[in-house]
């Protein structure tokens, strides 16, 4: 048996630097981690500490000096970029803070885009499945213009879901959003996790968030330094101080 069919996304032994000479900056320092199918990541720690790299590192969005990444069972480092691009268009998908939907295109066409950018024409029927697993099929020939921000969200969510990602990349998902809306993305996201065995990744700043994953990874300074299992908002936010005050 294959004891990594558990495994969503790998990292052993991955390193990054940014600039060089007095500019050198190491945002990760060796980190090997395992994330798992079907489960629900929150990767947390102070500002600077690497928690964007590694996401990048780990979505192929950006190639670590050494060490080594494998999303759902494949190395990532010896793939052309024609390969890897394609990779992350067929297996992940992605979420940011700016929910980057285009304004002229209705929900709709905002779902259907990443098929349309890998040259396929979205079913219809595909599309309104995508909508209606975040709640919004009603909504899909609004512009997000008429959207509110939790909305918006919602469809950025449904577009990245439309190629069926075997892993969802989320980068402060929240961040732009007021509190009851971000919590409508946070419950959408554990619902993925619960009803669909989505396996998902999210960098946050706020122990409230983090506290919706069923594991949350602490970084310091480039390094993974704790990880805490199904933790309290108020046992995260303890953690964080810790961290904070000892940065
Ligand atoms: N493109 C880049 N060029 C130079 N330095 C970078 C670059 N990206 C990140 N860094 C540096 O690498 C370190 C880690 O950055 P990273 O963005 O991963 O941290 P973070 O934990 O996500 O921070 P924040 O919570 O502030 O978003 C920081 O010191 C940052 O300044």
């Amino acid at each position: 048996m294959d004891p990594n069919q558990h495994v969503a996304v790998q990292l052993d032994r991955v390193a990054r630097t940014y600039g060089h000479g007095s500019t050198e900056v190491t945002a990760l320092r060796e980190v090997s981690v395992a994330f798992r199918r079907g489960t629900f990541t929150a990767v947390m720690g102070p500002s600077g500490s690497g928690k964007s790299t590694l996401l990048q590192c780990a979505a192929g969005l950006d190639r670590p000096d050494s060490g080594q990444v494998i999303v759902d069972g494949v190395e990532l480092g010896p793939l052309s970029e024609a390969k890897l691009t394609a990779l992350r268009r067929e297996r992940v998908g992605f979420v940011f803070q700016a929910f980057n939907l285009l304004s002229a295109l209705s929900a709709e066409q905002n779902v259907g885009l990443p098929l349309r950018l890998a040259g396929r024409r979205p079913a219809a029927a595909q599309v309104r499945e995508s909508l209606a697993q975040v709640g919004l099929a009603e909504r899909g020939r609004h512009l997000p213009s008429q959207l509110s921000g939790g909305q918006q969200q919602r469809v950025a969510i449904a577009r990245a879901l439309i190629t069926k990602p075997r892993v969802l990349f989320a980068d402060e998902p929240t961040g732009a959003l007021d509190s009851s809306s971000g919590r409508e993305v946070l419950r959408l996201l554990r619902t993925l996790v619960d009803q669909q065995g989505q396996s998902t990744i999210m960098v946050t700043h706020d122990p409230v968030a983090a506290a919706y994953a069923d594991t949350v990874l602490f970084l310091a300074d480039g390094r993974v330094v704790d990880e805490l299992t199904r933790p309290s908002a108020q046992a995260i936010a303890e953690r964080m101080t810790r961290l904070e005050t000892a940065a």
